[in-house]
């Protein structure tokens, strides 16, 4: 994609994650990358969703410097250019944030969202976990890079294209895929499936996640192995 088309898709990305109801105020931003031209656009920060135009994205290199555009970029911009540099090799060409208010309440509580049924599995093939807490070191310093740091932390032993998503402990969710609309459906299935182990959990708080076996098979039954980043 040039900067043009990689701007008009960015636009739309971040005005559809408004029209999906997963943002309050301007508390979301979308990113996409380009690998052909090793460079991302991002929605410029503080900017409410119906002011936004392609012109207005923000694009920046891996290095994390400005390409291209005159707005400040979003607060969370190191940590989309962190997860480009560490899975965009991988297929991870989307990257969403938001403060949706279930997934963000497990964040807030220190927990993941366990897998306690097939809604789930559908998308992500496990618990969605939370990452650990950042050091005072880490907050004080690039605490947006940071961020990123500690996300990729999580997924040491776990394939982030078969988990595309994950909660920053006292922050709130990220969620990653081939395309916008992937990460933007994966975004909108976290808060919906956050939302359903909440009201679980209410009703039954000893509820046992789904046998591996069955959460697996279900998984890989609706994608295969990362067909699901090539699926449309
Ligand atoms: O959590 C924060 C700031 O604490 C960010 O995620 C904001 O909610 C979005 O910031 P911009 O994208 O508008 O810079």
């Amino acid at each position: 994609m040039n900067f043009e088309e990689i701007r008009t898709a960015c636009c739309d990305a971040n005005r559809r994650l408004s029209k999906m109801g997963l943002v309050d105020i301007t508390f979301g931003n979308v990113s996409i990358y380009s690998p052909d031209v090793k460079v991302f656009a991002i929605k410029p920060s503080g900017v409410d969703y119906d002011q936004l135009t392609p012109e207005s994205m923000v694009v920046m290199n891996l290095a994390g410097e400005l390409v291209d555009g005159d707005h400040r970029p979003s607060s969370d911009t190191p940590t989309h250019c962190y997860l480009y540099n560490q899975w965009g090799a991988q297929g991870v060409h989307s990257v969403v944030h938001t403060h949706s208010r279930k997934a963000v309440s497990f964040a807030q509580a220190g927990m993941g969202v366990p897998c306690l049924g097939t809604t789930h599995s559908d998308y992500f093939n496990g618990s969605v976990p939370v990452t650990r807490s950042m050091t005072p070191e880490e907050v004080i310093g690039q605490y947006e890079w940071e961020t990123g740091k500690v996300i990729a932390e999580s997924f040491l032993e776990m394939d982030p294209l078969e988990v595309p998503a994950v909660l920053v402990r006292n922050h709130g969710p990220f969620a990653w895929g081939a395309t916008p609309e992937k990460a933007l459906e994966t975004a909108l299935a976290l808060e919906v499936v956050a939302d359903m182990a909440a009201q679980t959990l209410a009703l039954n708080s000893i509820v046992a996640p789904v046998p591996e076996h069955l959460q697996h098979k279900h998984f890989f039954r609706k994608h295969g192995s990362h067909a699901y980043y090539g699926q449309k």
